[in-house]
């Protein structure tokens, strides 16, 4: 397996439930929801995506070829002598890569792997926090794991309409873009109402780091 990766970077995580956390993030190129090309943007199954996945050329990006390498590349960045070691897997959709020997070799490395994901791919054994995005009018396979993270509002996948699900948490992203004062706001508003739901705000754009 050769892994493309746009870019992997130290950071804390910003997003969901362990918003806080220090943690690398890995993000694969490439995502099953949308090329990342402009042009395609508004023929995608996804089309409100706040990120580049395209290519191998982000910091520390490139292609790898063995699962080694990419957990050695990414245990380089954390801190020396420095205890809970933890990576988010991201992309672009990460699940398009993940396997099972890179899965092994990041725990050879000591690290606490989490995974984002959009829930069309199954995810595999091993991963120790999973983070679940659905996108209205893709295949949602994925219906377990740790946190469901809502992007809200997604006109075709309201917070009611979700059934047959499991998972610990129940949190709602405000969509970026030009109307995130007004999405947040009508999170607020969802969650205040429906206490089962938790507001996840993308903290590290408040905070300007990566
Ligand atoms: C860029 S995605 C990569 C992982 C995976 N493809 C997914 O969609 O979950 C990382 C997270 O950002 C969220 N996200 C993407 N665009 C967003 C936007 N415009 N506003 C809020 N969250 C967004 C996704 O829903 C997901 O939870
Ligand atoms: N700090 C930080 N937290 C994040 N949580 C999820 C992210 C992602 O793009 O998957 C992300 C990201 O890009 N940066
Ligand atoms: S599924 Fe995730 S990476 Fe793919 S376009 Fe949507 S938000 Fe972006
Ligand atoms: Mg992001």
């Amino acid at each position: 397996m050769t892994y493309s990766v746009k870019e992997i970077f130290y950071t804390l995580q910003g997003e969901g439930l362990r918003a806080g956390r220090p943690a690398v993030f890995c993000r694969f190129s490439g995502c099953n929801l949308w090329t990342g090309r402009e042009e395609d943007r508004l023929k995608a199954t996804c089309q409100f995506c706040d990120t580049d996945f395209v290519g191998t050329d982000g910091t520390l990006g490139g292609k790898f070829g063995q699962a080694e390498a990419l957990a050695a590349h990414i245990a380089a960045l954390w801190p020396t002598g420095q205890a809970h070691r933890y990576v988010v897997l991201t992309g672009g959709e990460p699940l398009l890569q993940v396997d099972a020997a890179l899965i092994e070799a990041l725990h050879a490395q000591d690290f606490e792997i989490a995974v984002e994901t959009n829930g069309t791919v199954a995810v595999p054994a091993g991963i120790d926090w999973i983070c679940v995005s659905p996108k209205a009018g893709a295949d949602w396979v994925q219906r377990s794991g740790d946190e469901l993270k809502l992007v809200y509002p997604q006109p075709g996948l309201l917070p009611a309409t979700i059934t047959c699900v499991d998972f610990q948490f129940y949190l709602l992203q405000p969509m970026d873009g030009p109307l995130l004062r007004q999405n947040t706001r009508a999170a607020i508003d969802y969650c205040q109402n429906h206490t089962q739901w938790r507001l996840s705000v993308q903290t590290h754009k408040v905070l300007e780091i990566r």
